[in-house]
């Protein structure tokens, strides 16, 4: 069964240093996501943004020379909207935590907890990570030599620090988590099953302790103060989570929220656990409902070792659309990777996609509607389409017309165009982006073949047969530049203006073979622009 999200999430991000492939491609994730969603015809939002609290960013602020950290984030997320304006990511909310509706939204949060009797006051102590600003069990700590000590997961260092917090009792959750995981299948609560099992599986062996979720102002100051006691200031997480609720509205109100429970987190595996036991048991202890799921991919790798800002082993994204392309880049970066494997980014992947554009599709629209070939597209469409209304159609008049000549190369286009069409939205639905582009590549290159095979320039074929070799081939670059829309927005479109067809013609409704019989009467102008080239044009970033 096909979920609809109607509310889809990127992390916020923490405008400590600028952006690079990793904060891209959650972006990429949930755009394709988004726009797939509002394709469909539902109604969806897209939230993204900047985490612009905590310690991180208060020290960072003044390594960079800035007093005041609002200022120095304020510098900063520039660059974050700016690569979101560079890939199109097509968000419908910009939300920063240091917006005032956010701030009472916290606030309200906080107290709605307390309240429930799930906040309390207690002497904390333990292995502190500035870096990961999180307390770690004397389990995950080692010495090193050099008399520092690291964090086993992160490799950060820690450090013992005694002192009052205020915790959350996350202890109380551990069955209705267990619950929460349990469940499979279309009602999984996090995708992919290999994350579900993990998380499951540590919930079931290891008792959760609970959350210290505040800090003392003094050694925190850039932080929303805890509600009556400006002594404490509040955890970077209880802040940043609820950015998912103060993008859509006040907290009082989010239970009534049409969005909310069709909400789609989508975040990196370094953030799972706080994704998907602290945020949720902050919402069951305020007695409010879920988001629908959690989507974790795995990381981008710089020589084996995760591509970070703090690590600064980064691609800067760009850079690379300067040099191929906006949509090229979307297109490489999705094609190449798997939300459930760690990825390396290859240069050559990128050069390889642009150049595939240009030799495969680019080049086979150029072959069908040359002005100067005999390739007509529109006489094309005009005379088949009077009996062509679907692929059956076209199969048995094919069949009856031209026996037993390129019938099973034929079909196997169609084969392969319903295996795509039938399997898409399952795939949109569980981020298999890479299987869904490989697809269309296919279907490009046997419809290439079957042009190398039937020659449709052999003067010796009956007009009727090339007409129907080209329209076949037309119709098929039309469907599939109808299904790119999401992933590559600019491209797909240049592609279908080149076979002339109109702008109302390019929604869900018309991704059949054979549905759209007005297209193509000026796809031979020789005005018109090639869809794409080698070098990068000026109309692209
Ligand atoms: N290497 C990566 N691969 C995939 N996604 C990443 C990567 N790095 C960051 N992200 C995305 O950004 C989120 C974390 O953002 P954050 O700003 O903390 O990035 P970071 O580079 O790891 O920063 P820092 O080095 O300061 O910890 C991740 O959950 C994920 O959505």
């Amino acid at each position: 069964m096909s979920l609809l999200c109607r509310h889809i999430t990127t992390p916020i991000f923490y405008p400590n240093a600028s952006p690079h492939l990793g904060h891209l491609y959650s972006s990429l994730l949930a755009d394709v996501q988004f726009r797939w969603n509002r394709f469909k015809g539902s109604d969806t939002k897209f939230t993204t943004g900047t985490d612009e609290h905590g310690l991180k960013i208060q020290q960072a602020a003044l390594k960079n020379g800035f007093k005041d950290p609002l200022q120095f984030v304020d510098s900063l997320v520039p660059q974050f909207k700016q690569l979101d304006e560079n890939y199109a990511i097509n968000y419908t909310t910009f939300i920063r935590t240091t917006q005032q509706n956010h701030i009472d939204n916290v606030k309200r949060l906080w107290e709605i907890c307390q309240e429930e009797g799930y906040i309390y006051e207690d002497t904390h102590q333990g292995w502190y990570s500035v870096s990961d600003e999180t307390f770690y069990p004397e389990s995950k700590v080692v010495k090193q030599d050099n008399g520092k000590y690291l964090n086993t997961e992160t490799n950060n260092e820690v450090t013992f620090h005694q002192e009052i917090n205020y915790f959350f009792k996350l202890s109380a959750f551990q069955e209705q988590l267990i619950d929460l995981h349990s469940k499979t299948g279309s009602g999984a609560w996090v995708y992919p099953e290999s994350k579900r099992i993990q998380l499951l599986n540590e919930l079931k062996t290891t008792p959760l302790q609970d959350l210290s979720i505040s800090r003392p102002s003094e050694r925190l100051s850039w932080a929303i103060p805890v509600p009556n006691d400006p002594k404490q200031s509040v955890y970077v997480w209880f802040d940043a989570l609820t950015n998912y609720i103060s993008a859509l509205s006040p907290i009082d109100n989010i239970s009534t929220n049409q969005y909310w429970p069709h909400t789609t987190h989508i975040i990196g595996k370094d953030i799972m656990k706080f994704h998907c036991w602290y945020w949720p048991s902050f919402l069951m202890a305020a007695q409010l409902p879920l988001p629908r799921r959690v989507v974790v991919h795995d990381h981008w790798l710089s020589h084996g070792v995760k591509m970070s800002k703090s690590l600064g082993n980064v691609i800067d994204p760009m850079t690379l659309t300067k040099k191929y392309g906006r949509d090229i880049v979307r297109w490489a970066i999705l094609e190449n990777s798997q939300v459930e494997h760690d990825n390396n980014f290859k240069y050559d992947d990128v050069a390889k996609c642009r150049s595939m554009f240009v030799s495969k599709w680019g080049n086979l629209i150029n072959r069908c509607c040359n002005a100067k070939s005999k390739f007509n597209l529109g006489r094309a469409v005009t005379q088949t389409c009077q009996n062509i209304y679907n692929e059956v159609d076209f199969v048995q008049a094919w069949e009856a017309q031209y026996p037993d000549t390129e019938t099973h190369q034929l079909e196997s286009i169609f084969v392969q165009l319903r295996l795509l069409q039938d399997q898409f939205d399952m795939r949109m639905d569980y981020f298999q982006y890479n299987h869904i582009l490989r697809d269309i590549w296919k279907l490009i290159d046997q419809i290439n073949l079957f042009i190398q095979t039937t020659k449709p320039w052999d003067r010796i074929l009956p007009h009727v047969k090339q007409d129907k070799i080209i329209f076949l081939a037309m119709d098929i670059c039309r469907v599939m530049a109808i299904y790119s829309q999401p992933f590559i927005p600019q491209l797909s479109n240049l592609l279908l203006d080149r076979i002339d067809v109109s702008p109302e013609n390019r929604s869900i409704k018309y991704a059949i073979f054979g549905s759209d019989h007005s297209y193509g009467l000026d796809a031979n102008d020789a005005s018109k622009s090639v869809p794409i080239q080698r070098e990068v044009a000026d109309y692209e970033y």
